[in-house]
């Protein structure tokens, strides 16, 4: 627990001065435990499928309504349905969270991309994307429908950003490893909604991560806003006319929050702030009206503050390809599919469009429709990772498994969370099906896809991405 003597004189000044007679009841706060929260993924359920999985009436998080407060009693990360296995004691080890069902995240932490306004078509970029919070709700509003382009500039957490977007099920999505100067030299005025949430000095996550707290004693405020400045003036390029930018942080520290909001509009007055209501507890900015500052002193969720942004209509827009800007797309002849590629999609009863089929050093990619992929780029993912082609067969990956509905897939093993070859399977495991089968088949848990078995009569070889298990 961090205590008020523990915190530097300048920020406890900062914090009285924004807070005024709150600033009592926020260090009071700091005693308190962070709240945890799961957001239904809406691409595989919707909330109330949740709820009778869990087996919970969870508390809804106001603002978000596919979020939810896991644990009246914060921080306890108790078992909630499955009581016959004991293994099973917390949400992050829980079958339904394997099958990517729900994602954990900071109630807080669902709201930026919650007032980006996103629905089903729409281009989005989340520029800083990892570990994915925000990029698996966007897809969850897209549902399947237009184009996710996720980056991240550190290689390391992309990864983490790749494992999280993989098991959400999500196809319609470009993960990317990129400065955001790159990419804007690529994407130029190709989306209609950005999500900036930027590094910061997490100032609003003290209570919940102790390590954020030694990082900032080390590195304070000063030092990110020339990053955050930088990032908005890229992700300003890569907008439509017209669009919506969410810039958010997790940090209350107005040198961040309004100083670097001030900084860019300066130089960008074709953007308006697009007023978010405040609402819910969230408290608006005196310097910066129209933003909010979300702090736990006011409502059940950590510190942080969100803007949205509008970039004016004011020249018409125009279409990337009437400007000539498609040209470095991947565009392919409709690749002649190796028949074991073919047999394998046939198994999964859905609709492929072939043309989207894209074959790189035996891997076979499923690509989001239209989109722009250029070179130049580092894509970690162009679409969906459907498996790779070897000598007189194929094998699918992790990934296309947690994209496939369980009605999608004629014969699965369709087994119930109670039953115990569920935590096997996710150990990495040989499991034995009830009925005899020869071939690749679909595990699933209550009709959720969880990855692929190699079946030889009853025996099931197991399949489960190795790097995923249950240890
Ligand atoms: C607050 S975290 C993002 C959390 C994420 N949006 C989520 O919801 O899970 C900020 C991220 O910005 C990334 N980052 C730092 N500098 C960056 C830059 N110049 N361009 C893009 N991303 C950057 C960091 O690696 C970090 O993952």
């Amino acid at each position: 627990m961090i205590q008020e003597k523990d915190l530097p004189k300048a920020y406890k000044d900062a914090m009285q001065k924004l807070l005024g007679e709150d600033y009592k009841a926020y260090i009071k706060s700091l005693d308190e435990k962070p709240y945890v929260g799961i957001r239904t993924n809406l691409l595989k359920l919707d909330s109330d499928r949740l709820k009778e999985l869990l087996d919970r009436d969870f508390k809804s998080v106001p603002w978000v309504k596919e979020g939810f407060y896991f644990e009246e009693e914060r921080g306890v990360l108790t078992t909630p349905s499955i009581k016959y296995n004991k293994k099973i004691n917390s949400i992050s080890k829980n079958p339904y969270y394997f099958a990517g069902l729900y994602y954990i995240q900071e109630p807080s932490a669902m709201t930026p991309a919650s007032i980006a306004k996103i629905k089903p078509g729409d281009k989005v970029l989340d520029l800083c994307a990892a570990p994915g919070g925000k990029s698996t709700q966007i897809a969850s509003y897209l549902q399947g429908e237009g184009l996710l382009v996720t980056n991240d500039f550190s290689a390391s957490r992309v990864k983490a950003l790749q494992k999280n977007v993989e098991v959400s099920g999500i196809d319609n999505v470009l993960i990317t490893n990129e400065d955001p100067k790159h990419l804007s030299e690529v994407y130029s005025e190709y989306f209609d909604k950005i999500i900036v949430d930027a590094p910061c000095s997490g100032e609003g996550m003290f209570r919940r991560d102790s390590a954020v707290f030694k990082a900032y004693l080390g590195r304070g405020p000063e030092s990110f806003t020339g990053i955050q400045v930088g990032i908005l003036n890229e992700a300003a390029k890569m907008l439509k006319p017209g669009g919506t930018l969410v810039y958010s942080t997790c940090t209350y520290s107005s040198i961040e929050d309004e100083g670097s909001l001030i900084s860019f509009l300066e130089n960008h007055n074709d953007f308006d702030i697009d007023k978010i209501t405040p609402e819910f507890g969230f408290e608006e900015s005196k310097q910066l009206p129209g933003t909010v500052r979300l702090f736990p002193h006011k409502l059940k969720g950590e510190g942080h503050f969100v803007a949205r942004l509008k970039k004016q209509d004011g020249k018409k827009y125009i279409e990337l390809k009437e400007k000539g800007k498609g040209k470095n797309k991947k565009k392919q002849k409709p690749p002649k599919l190796p028949k074991e590629l073919s047999d394998f999609l046939k198994k999964i009863n859905r609709k492929w469009d072939y043309e989207r089929i894209f074959i790189n050093k035996d891997y076979a990619y499923y690509l989001p429709k239209d989109a722009l992929i250029d070179k130049s780029l580092h894509y970690i993912r162009t679409g969906l990772l459907l498996g790779e082609i070897k000598k007189n067969r194929f094998e699918p990956f992790q990934a296309l498994a947690m994209n496939i509905k369980s009605d999608e897939w004629e014969n699965p093993l369709d087994l119930s969370a109670t039953d115990e070859r569920v935590v096997k399977y996710l150990k990495g495991e040989t499991i034995e099906a009830d009925d005899e089968y020869s071939g690749i088949r679909l595990v699933c848990v209550d009709g959720f896809s969880l990855g692929f078995v190699k079946q030889n009569k009853r025996s099931c070889k197991n399949k489960y991405y190795q790097g995923w298990r249950w240890v």
